[in-house]
């Protein structure tokens, strides 16, 4: 934080760029087992977490993210019971989850016990699902615990940080295949997919593991400000060689539609997987 400014700068990741947020005050800073967390007080963002110098939620336009990544994948199960979340820890997906009548138990496991606590302490807006009837909480890595889990969850989502860190292996095939082996005959995965302006070569790489491992996988995006080049990237994949992703199975009235969602709709849905043409190309 300098001059009262943070700033969010990777050589590696986004090199030559940076959202910058005015700080109002720093909340907690400490180094948990795996990362950096800092959180503090925008001055018009809300609160925010940041790991490893990497935004992860700010309390204004966290819902965009957690909302898609969510309900793209729900609503594309047809009968979904038993949802997974791989990391998450803020606990905004799984606020996302339990909105599902259909869903009977919403699972969590993030490596860092921080990041949860710190969520539940400064996120209330996103944590208020830890303590849902249907939500069942695992701290540890996501990879290990998939290991223990065959033909079990209906959905999985993986809402991780980037691959520069301890979800550098969520990005990898290994990955999708326990992935495949843990969902049930029509499972359906989405996965934090990165921007097409900076990460096409990670993206390329991504959609071709998924393919390896998934009969159906598209890209998906949705707008918020706070992440590098104010977008993000979803892989939305299933096992089902007949589904169609890019449009919901189930469809609420508007009116429901806009009492449980601020930025996700049917429509939104469909939209989010239309590609601009050098991007379309480009992962074909
Ligand atoms: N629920 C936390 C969201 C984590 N996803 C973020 C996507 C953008 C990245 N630069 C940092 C993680």
């Amino acid at each position: 934080i300098v001059d009262g400014w943070f700033r969010e700068i990777s050589d590696t990741m986004w090199p030559g760029e940076a959202m910058t947020l005015k700080v109002e005050k720093v909340l907690h800073h400490e180094k948990s087992k795996y990362q950096d967390v800092l959180v503090f007080k925008s001055t018009d963002f809300g609160n925010v977490l940041v790991l490893d110098n990497a935004i992860q939620v700010t309390e204004r336009d966290e819902f965009s993210y957690q909302e898609m990544i969510t309900h793209l994948a729900v609503n594309s199960h047809p009968n979904p019971k038993k949802v997974l979340v791989i990391g998450g820890g803020d606990g905004g997906v799984l606020r996302e989850i339990v909105k599902h009548e259909s869903v009977e138990e919403a699972w969590l496991c993030d490596i860092d016990e921080a990041v949860i606590r710190l969520s539940k302490e400064y996120l209330p807006g996103l944590s208020c699902a830890y303590d849902h009837p249907k939500v069942k909480v695992h701290i540890g890595d996501g990879f290990q615990f998939l290991r223990d889990f065959k033909n079990t969850f209906d959905v999985i989502i993986t809402d991780s940080s980037d691959p520069e860190g301890p979800a550098e292996t969520l990005f990898q095939k290994p990955y999708f295949q326990l992935l495949n082996e843990a969902l049930t005959e029509k499972g359906v995965i989405t996965t934090q997919a990165e921007s097409f302006w900076i990460h096409l070569p990670i993206i390329k790489d991504l959609k071709k593991a998924c393919s390896q491992v998934f009969p159906v996988a598209e890209y998906a995006w949705t707008s918020i400000p706070t992440y590098p080049t104010g977008m993000i990237g979803f892989m939305v994949c299933s096992k089902d060689k007949d589904a169609n992703v890019k449009k919901p199975l189930r469809e609420l009235p508007e009116a429901k539609e806009n009492e449980l969602y601020k930025y996700y709709n049917k429509k939104v849905h469909e939209a989010s997987f239309v590609l601009p043409n050098w991007v379309a190309k480009e992962l074909q």
